[in-house]
């Protein structure tokens, strides 16, 4: 898939990142991502892995307290709303807006610096035809299959032109076959944009096509 990003090539760096429940910390993490590598957090269930990635994203429930710095290239992202960090996301169900078709909902994600009616209809038919979904834009998100909409889901990602993307699960609603294939289309994709990614998962062969380093976090104590 063509490459959606503006190419910062900017790495993704936590430092000190603690992030605890009711005085209990679940996870410290003091690393870096650069550009195109795949970061794998595991682990067991309850140990912070979401959490890790809604503090990225600025999405955090404030039930959690969270401190540590997230940097991405020279911005720093942790002291900034949600919509301006730049982080793109994907998650266990491909949450496509029901009231917009096909097309209206990878329109949404573009850039507004992308302008023009024409400009803008463009793109979205190429996104739609790197997902090998060519001319279903005046489909009903409802009537698609769950390996369409995951797809969906991924080239409404890509459009908005992220920095990081932060990957909770992406792939496990689909089947053994589907999921070989969304693998391969994601991380390609990450890889080709080159931009740092940091997925979530429990099942160890997401993490080996990922190919990146792997974090386990330990249980909560
Ligand atoms: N709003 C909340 N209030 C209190 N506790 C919460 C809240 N949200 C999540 N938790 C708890 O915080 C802990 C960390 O949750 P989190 O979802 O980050 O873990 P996880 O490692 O991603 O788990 P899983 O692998 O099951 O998805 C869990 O014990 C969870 O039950």
């Amino acid at each position: 898939m063509r490459s959606e990003t503006s190419g910062k090539d900017a790495d993704l760096v936590f430092r000190a990142v603690r992030i605890a429940l009711a005085g209990k910390t679940l996870l410290n993490l003091d690393r870096s991502v650069p550009p195109g590598e795949i970061l794998t957090v595991m682990g067991p269930s309850g140990t912070g892995k979401s959490s890790l990635l809604a503090y990225i994203g600025g999405f955090l429930d404030p039930a959690f307290d969270a401190e540590g710095e997230v940097w991405l290239g020279d911005r720093r992202l942790d002291t900034v709303p949600a919509a301006e960090r730049r982080c793109g996301l994907l998650f266990q169900d491909a949450l496509l807006f029901p009231h917009m078709n096909v097309g209206q909902n990878l329109a949404f994600a573009l850039p507004n610096a992308i302008k023009g009616r024409q400009a803008r209809r463009e793109r979205v038919a190429e996104a739609l035809a790197q997902i090998a979904l060519p001319g279903l834009e005046s489909r009903d998100p409802a009537t698609l299959s769950g390996g369409q909409k995951a797809r969906v889901a991924l080239a409404r990602t890509l459009l908005s032109q992220p920095e990081a993307m932060l990957l909770d699960e992406p792939f496990s609603s689909l089947d053994a076959d589907l999921r070989a294939a969304m693998r391969e289309l994601t991380f390609t994709a990450i890889r080709n944009a080159h931009i740092p990614a940091i997925l979530v998962t429990h099942d160890l062969a997401d993490a080996e096509a990922a190919g990146g380093p792997i974090v386990v976090i330990g249980e909560t104590t």
